[in-house]
């Protein structure tokens, strides 16, 4: 079967490749190849159980490789900056715990000026000025005697005040050479840096001109604190992880994101996916992921020398902590991305939060540490069990501890130990798996656990978000705005705001008799693919906006029912009710017998949805996409190829089928979208607007596919502004406005129930006498009495008036004589047409307007 369709499927491509102008007889072929395809669908039997979790897994899990396969830009930018950030932060921290020696000679404060007095005569001294002048001249530095006493030159001259830091009096005696060196004690070093000069210049003089001695500051290594003695490093190696870390982390919530807000989720569940599957696919996938950039970081450990995470196996302990961290935190990017609305915006607050939870979380831990000891013990414990709710905190207590432990340990270890460490058993000893102070094994519990927890929250919130949504929606808001309407009564007197939700309008016949079928025989209805009671949606803003008013409803099996109606009149807000997405306000909804309210997930599996905007994954392909809808609801792996290429062809896609989604016309996109809401085995299906951006030759080809798939059983709910459109579809239509159904039933009935009726279409010459269209108004409506809807503009009257029992010649012989009489330029009357009879209906408060001025 399969392989047959394949077959059909290329040789009618190739025809059409031929000639661009065939189209309408492409579309006929499709009309015949099409109705066979629907009906061996109707045989193929679907995977169930097991084996389409299994599908259904794979397939997510294709989707995710897809995602960052095609996004490797960005994820190569984001390793370059994870490895760019480890490396340099971890320079800067600088590991080799013992600071490098710095030079004690002049030239470390640039060219400097030496003053010098010399008072009395010996050749000693003057050997020593000698040396002095050539070891000044090899630095660079400039020697300038001065008369008198050297202090007195120091203390005024300016120049001196700037540029001296070491200066000579030397003073030779009978017996003895006194020398003084003053320094500069502004700068630092200067005692030092002088007395290395005097030294150099006495060795020079006992040993010769070529003699030097080199004098360095070189520091002990940095004192540890903390009451046991741990060495800081730990800390500050966290910290540097953090950032890049914070990056790895909120990257995650990137394609669910994108998902959620596309809506390709939402048509993800109503395609039949697991919740379970959905979300440990992305868990699997993202920790894979995960573990690329953390495999970078042990390559940075190594290239920096921290061997604490990598000497004898420690990268496995280091790896063990960093997955166990990203088991933790993906899940959190996850529940986060259930609070916003924008990609960018989440990206960015989330990487926020990450580094921030690590900087402050540390920081209120580094304070508890010092300075917490006058608080109680039971205070103490609760900060840093709280602490440990954050992913991040247990992730740097995790890398703080480990490095500190191997720290300790390496440096009593040497044959000389750090003064200030404290070697004693207690901490060299200890395994750093320990549950003690300088152990790790809570942290690490701690992000199992909470991994473990954050992933359960995530299935609760989808398990029962719906009825969450149901509760906040229907239950706390309009008590809320209940209260505040009080309120403001009290405080203004007005009553106006929700009285747009109780109006009493008059019913159409039609509406009224669909809405007692389904109040009167509910309980035999409700088995039907489609049954709707009193469906209501109201919006709580300001002011309330009620856009689904008691709409009754019963579709049936093999039939295609259209909305029509304006924009904003409620079409979508009740597609969107019947497809879960939103819940309803009040009434009742069944599919298939089963209560949408009550079992939402059973629900999705029944239906197929083609939202207003296309929910599609723009990384893909039109056919990975296609397969993928196709894994979900679980067509057996032999019959997928030719199932999808079917669907290929019938929506006259499959020459853009292996193009990226992203390149698709508007019109392309809408019909990849719709493909994806007629697959699987749906026994109802919401398209919403579905020919938008369509050319005729494909509007005709959707119409046919809608057609054939209507015959298989299956019944279609379609929204659309296009009279045209829904009279060539549909077995039955609603006319929308306000939220209400301003007629009902077949588009023979309605033509039949609102045709007798003509248009009349008449141009008054207003220029002579400017009182002759109101009197022309007046005339008309006392001749044709009934119902007559006025629409005016510059002088023309549009009007229906009623043909009963009034002939075409009658009204002709009335209009003759009326064309003289009201100075009429021209005039038209017709028979009207369901466009016409749309919108006026549409129309209608419009022309009520109109007809009051
Ligand atoms: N989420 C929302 N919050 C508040 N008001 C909303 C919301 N969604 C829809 N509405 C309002 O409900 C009314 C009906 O909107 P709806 O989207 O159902 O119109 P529509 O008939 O589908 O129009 P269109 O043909 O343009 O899609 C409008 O007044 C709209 O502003």
């Amino acid at each position: 079967m399969s392989s047959h369709a394949i077959q059909h499927t290329s040789s009618k491509g190739k025809n059409r490749r031929l000639s661009k102008n065939k189209n309408m007889s492409v579309a006929r072929n499709v009309s015949r190849s099409t109705s066979n395809t629907w009906n061996q669908f109707s045989t193929i039997r679907f995977n169930t159980g097991f084996p389409l979790y299994c599908q259904q897994f794979r397939s997510m899990l294709v989707k995710r490789v897809l995602f960052s396969w095609r996004n490797w830009k960005l994820m190569l930018l984001q390793l370059l900056v994870i490895v760019f950030f480890a490396t340099y932060l971890l320079k800067i921290v600088d590991l080799t715990e013992e600071l490098s020696p710095r030079k004690m000679d002049l030239s470390q404060y640039g060219r400097t000026i030496v003053p010098y007095s010399i008072s009395g005569n010996s050749p000693m001294a003057l050997n020593i000025i000698k040396n002095l002048e050539t070891f000044l001249k090899f630095n660079n530095q400039e020697l300038r005697e001065v008369q008198g006493n050297v202090t007195n030159y120091v203390l005024e001259s300016k120049e001196c005040h700037n540029f001296c830091i070491v200066a000579f009096s030397i003073k030779a005696e009978q017996d003895k050479i006194i020398f003084t060196i003053l320094f500069n004690n502004d700068a630092y070093h200067s005692a030092a840096t002088s007395l290395a000069v005097l030294d150099n210049i006495l060795f020079m003089s006992l040993i010769g001109p070529n003699a030097s001695i080199t004098v360095s500051n070189k520091p002990q290594p940095l004192p540890l604190y903390g009451s046991n003695v741990v060495p800081t490093n730990g800390i500050q190696i966290a910290l540097c992880l953090s950032f890049s870390m914070a990056v790895v982390a909120s990257s995650f919530c990137l394609q669910t994101m994108t998902e959620k807000i596309s809506k390709a989720k939402h048509i993800q569940f109503v395609s039949g996916v697991y919740i379970l599957t959905y979300w440990l696919s992305a868990l699997l996938w993202d920790l894979i992921c995960f573990s690329i950039p953390c495999c970078l970081l042990l390559g940075v450990f190594t290239y920096r020398k921290v061997d604490a995470f990598v000497l004898d196996y420690h990268f496995l302990d280091t790896m063990m902590i960093f997955m166990l961290y990203g088991w933790c935190v993906v899940p959190l990017m996850y529940l986060g991305s259930f609070l916003f609305s924008s990609v960018a915006v989440a990206y960015i607050k989330l990487t926020l939060f990450n580094y921030l939870s690590t900087v402050v979380s540390i920081s209120i831990h580094t304070i508890v540490q010092h300075y917490g000891k006058d608080l109680p013990p039971f205070a103490q414990t609760m900060i840093s069990n709280s602490l440990m709710v954050l992913p991040s905190y247990n992730f740097a207590m995790c890398i703080s501890k480990f490095f500190d432990n191997y720290e300790i340990k390496k440096q009593c270890s040497k044959k000389f130990q750090i003064v200030y460490l404290d070697c004693r058993n207690v901490f060299t000893e200890k395994n750093v798996y320990s549950f003690e102070e300088h152990g790790i094994a809570k942290f690490l519990i701690a992000l199992a656990i909470m991994g473990l927890f954050f992933l359960l929250l995530i299935l609760c919130l989808e398990f029962s978000f719906w009825n969450l949504k149901i509760f906040l929606l229907n239950k706390i808001i309009p008590n809320v705005f209940q209260i505040f309407m009080r309120v403001n009564k009290v405080n203004t007197g007005r009553n106006d705001i929700m009285s747009s939700t109780v109006i009493e309008e008059s019913e159409d016949e039609d509406v009224e008799n669909e809405r007692k079928k389904v109040l009167a025989v509910s309980h035999t209805l409700q088995n039907t693919p489609l049954f709707l009671k009193e469906l209501t949606k109201i919006y709580y803003k300001c002011p309330v906006i009620t856009a689904v008013r008691n709409i009754s409803l019963v579709v049936k099996k093999s039939e295609c029912f259209g909305l029509l109606g304006l924009q904003e009149v409620g079409k979508t807000a009740t597609i969107k009710m019947l497809t879960g997405e939103e819940p309803i306000s009040s009434g009742v909804v069944f599919i298939d017998g089963i209560n949408i309210t009550e079992n939402i997930r059973e629900i999705r599996s029944r239906i197929g949805y083609c939202p207003q905007s296309d929910p599609l994954l723009n990384y893909m392909t039109g056919r990975e996409l296609l397969l993928m809808y196709a894994r979900l609801w679980g067509v057996p792996e032999p019959d997928i190829y030719a199932y999808v290429e079917d669907f290929l062809y019938s929506m006259h896609l499959e020459t853009h089928a292996d193009n990226f989604i992203h390149t698709y016309s508007k019109g392309s996109k809408r019909r990849l979208s719709t493909a994806v809401a007629l697959m699987g085995r749906p026994s109802v299906i919401f398209l919403d607007e579905p020919s938008t951006g369509m050319d005729p030759a494909t509007q005709h080809l959707l119409r046919d596919t809608i057609t054939q798939i209507c015959k298989t059983g299956k019944a279609i709910i379609i929204t659309s502004h296009s009279t045209e459109e829904c009279e060539a579809l549909c077995t039955r239509l609603a006319i929308m406005v306000k939220g209400r159904f301003m007629c009902l039933g077949s588009p023979q009935h309605l033509k039949k129930k609102f045709g007798n009726v003509y248009t009349l279409k008449a141009k008054v010459d207003v220029k002579k006498d400017e009182n002759k269209l109101k009197d022309f108004k007046e005339f008309i409506a006392t001749t044709f009495p009934g119902n007559i809807k006025f629409q005016r503009f510059h002088g023309i009257i549009d009007c229906f008036i009623p043909s009963n029992e009034i002939s075409w010649g009658k009204v002709f012989h009335i209009l003759e004589d009326a064309k003289l009489l009201f100075n009429l330029e021209d005039y038209s009357v017709s028979q009207i047409t369901l466009e016409q009879i749309f919108l006026t209906l549409a129309n209608i408060d419009k022309m009520e307007t109109d007809e009051k001025t």
